[in-house]
């Protein structure tokens, strides 16, 4: 039978199967934000109704916490949960260190805040944000509206003190708007190519005033969950080192998806 999943799905999908095996009964979790982390989420969401777990979600986004309402998490704000078992999320690049760059999707204040009071963070991904070296990937800072030019101009003199040339600073937007995250700020896109420091780069950044968070997380991430489209899914630890990852059995993986088929989820 065709897979409902596209290849890229499959990989995003199988890692956050990966990342299931992982959450116990009575636990607090972190909810990431993003297409792989939704995934998660909808199989948290399927594990609950199933095995009737007792778990807890504090969601990174007001999309993700939307979503984790719908498919029956209960959701928490952080203050309220205090502090967390276990947060799962996604990522842009992931390198053997396990230094990510977050923030595609423009959550990465709320997921650095989310991730950083849990006990564990596991990142879930597919192979194609692997990278030897971070900085590919554009890296997104929030900064405050009040005076954002004046910000991202400041920003660009501190890149061209630090840095050899070849960068650029693009603000973001959403159609004809500029992109305003849940808290209601900015973010400017920085294009580096490669970080060579990212340890001397993300404190320099936050330093600047009117920059509220980059999208560095170093030293955040415990772990990573590898999906492939093959449907194999591999854990990295830090230093890069590979070893297959169980998947729980307890889910009915075809009913489940094609339940999402039928509401036209996937
Ligand atoms: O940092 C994020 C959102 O701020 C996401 O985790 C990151 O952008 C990866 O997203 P996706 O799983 O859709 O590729």
């Amino acid at each position: 039978m065709r897979d409902p999943l596209s290849p890229a799905d499959r990989a995003k999908f199988i890692a956050a199967r990966g990342a299931l095996s992982l959450v116990e009964s009575g636990m607090k979790l972190g909810l990431g934000t993003g297409s792989t982390a939704n995934w998660f989420v909808r199989l948290l969401g399927e594990r609950i109704r199933v095995e009737g777990i007792d778990v807890v979600g504090v969601a990174t986004s007001s999309r993700t916490a939307d979503l984790a309402r719908k498919v029956g998490i209960e959701v928490m704000d952080l203050d309220e949960a205090g502090w967390l078992d276990l947060t799962v999320d996604g990522a842009d690049e992931v390198d053997p260190a396990l230094n990510l760059i977050k923030g595609g999707g423009g959550a990465h204040l709320q997921e650095k805040i989310v991730a950083t009071a849990s006990d564990r963070m596991v990142v879930i991904t597919d192979d194609s944000k692997l990278v030897p070296h971070l900085g590919a990937f554009p890296l997104p800072v929030e900064v405050i509206p009040f005076g954002w030019k004046a910000t991202k101009a400041i920003i660009e003199e501190l890149l061209e003190q630090i840095l050899v040339g070849g960068h650029a600073v693009t603000p973001r937007y959403a159609g004809q708007e500029m992109f305003r995250t849940d808290e209601g700020n900015y973010i400017l896109d920085l294009h580096l190519r490669q970080i060579g420091d990212p340890h001397r780069l993300s404190p320099l950044l936050n330093q600047v005033a009117g920059v509220v968070e980059n999208g560095l997380f170093l030293g955040v991430a415990d772990q990573v969950m590898v999906g492939y489209s093959s449907g194999e899914v591999h854990q990295m630890s830090d230093g890069g080192a590979m070893q297959p990852a169980p998947i729980l059995d307890d889910i009915d993986e075809l009913a489940f998806l094609m339940n999402l088929v039928d509401e036209q989820k996937v």
